[in-house]
């Protein structure tokens, strides 16, 4: 989606080089030219696994896909159409405002509100701007900074959607644990559907780069990382960028599918399955040919939530490959680190 004539992007890119605002880059800047990437040609995931949740081989078939990839998109999900546009235009709306007011209304992202180009506060960067916000129990949303006047429609999609997104997640936590053999249904699914669950929702904007049109080279969207949470779940418009890291480390291209839902295995669900479940290496890059739409719900555990191997899955001779921590200590660790590190290297047992 190109953003209309006469509306201004904070990334919109002018003939000049233009001053900060608000301490916000508002175009393209010198150093800008760090986000510029001439990577090679990446193949694209043809064979994404696709899973049809109404399907009676879908506990299986999703187990298999988290072990396989940690990722796999969801067709059949019963998340309506409608309400998803509802919030994408939305989104479009609010991130066609001027900078000043996107800041006004949602407040600099710290780690909530509206952030532009800074992913976290410890010196990462993409091309892109953002909403990030913080999730309470269903089926309220706190979303403290955007005023409920200007905002009202867009907070009742958010508020909507994210229920729906989190119900998807709870049901896919439960096939999950029905294919790992789990006599409790729940024991994956009570962490996001906990009243305390720590949950995030973010709508990222990527826009086009128009200079970069004609050329080979791609924009460092959002940086390679795992999720630290226990599931993500992700639908974008039909702009391509999200990349994700196969087993032999190579990266390959995740064909856009605006219908669907892409899910992540977060590095939680990787200590709770011991390892079985992989936390998946993902990123963006961008061409800076049309803007790229995300929104994504990121299911946490409570803060106090124990997070270690389950009992249940570890068998007479297997050792836990984890030792247990609260997600409020991961979450501390985690909001310290760089994009890219491995999060989980600090909390692995050394048998
Ligand atoms: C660099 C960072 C941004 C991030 C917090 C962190 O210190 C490391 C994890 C990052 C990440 C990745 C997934 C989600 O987008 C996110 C909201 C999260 O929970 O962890 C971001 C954090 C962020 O953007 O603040
Ligand atoms: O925007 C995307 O498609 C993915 C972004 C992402 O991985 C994240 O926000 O954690
Ligand atoms: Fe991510």
């Amino acid at each position: 989606m190109q953003f209309p004539s006469g509306l201004t992007s904070p990334l919109t890119l002018s003939s000049a080089l233009q001053p900060t605002t608000m301490g916000v880059l508002t175009s393209p800047s010198l150093e800008d030219i760090f986000l510029v990437k001439s990577s090679k040609p990446c193949a694209s995931f043809s064979n994404v696994p696709a899973i049809d949740i109404t399907a009676p081989t879908a506990a299986a078939d999703i187990v298999a896909a988290c072990i396989d990839f940690g990722f796999f998109k969801v067709t059949n999900h019963g998340v309506s159409k409608s309400l998803t546009a509802r919030l994408e235009a939305a989104a479009i709306d609010f991130f066609s405002l001027p900078e000043w007011e996107k800041l006004e209304k949602a407040g600099m992202a710290n780690p909530f509100g509206y952030g532009n180009k800074k992913i976290g506060c410890n010196g990462d960067v993409g091309w892109l701007e953002y909403l990030l916000l913080e999730v309470t129990s269903n089926p309220s949303l706190t979303i403290p900074f955007l005023k409920e006047s200007w905002a009202s429609s867009f907070c009742s999609a958010l508020k909507e959607y994210v229920s729906a997104t989190r119900k998807l997640a709870s049901e896919m936590l439960e096939l999950m644990a029905e294919g790992l053999g789990l006599e409790q249904r729940n024991v994956l699914s009570k962490f996001v559907n906990d009243e305390n669950s720590d949950s995030f929702f973010r709508l990222n904007h990527y826009p086009p780069w128009p200079m970069l049109q004609g050329s080979n080279n791609n924009l460092n969207g959002f940086g390679e990382h795992t999720d630290p949470q226990i599931i993500s779940v992700l639908r974008s418009n039909d702009s391509d960028g999200l990349q994700i890291a196969l087993k032999d480390g190579s990266w390959v291209l995740v064909p856009p599918d605006q219908d669907s839902f892409f899910v992540n295995v977060g590095d939680s669900l990787q200590v709770l399955t011991n390892g079985r479940f992989r936390s998946v290496r993902h990123r963006v890059v961008t061409n800076g040919r049309k803007s790229r739409f995300s929104m994504i719900y990121f299911g946490g555990p409570p803060l106090a939530a124990r997070i270690e191997p389950l009992p249940q899955l570890l068998g007479d001779q297997e050792q836990s490959r984890y030792r247990a921590f609260t997600w409020a200590q991961y979450k501390t660790a985690a909001f310290k680190s760089r994009l890219a590190d491995n999060r989980l290297v600090c909390f692995e047992n050394h048998h």
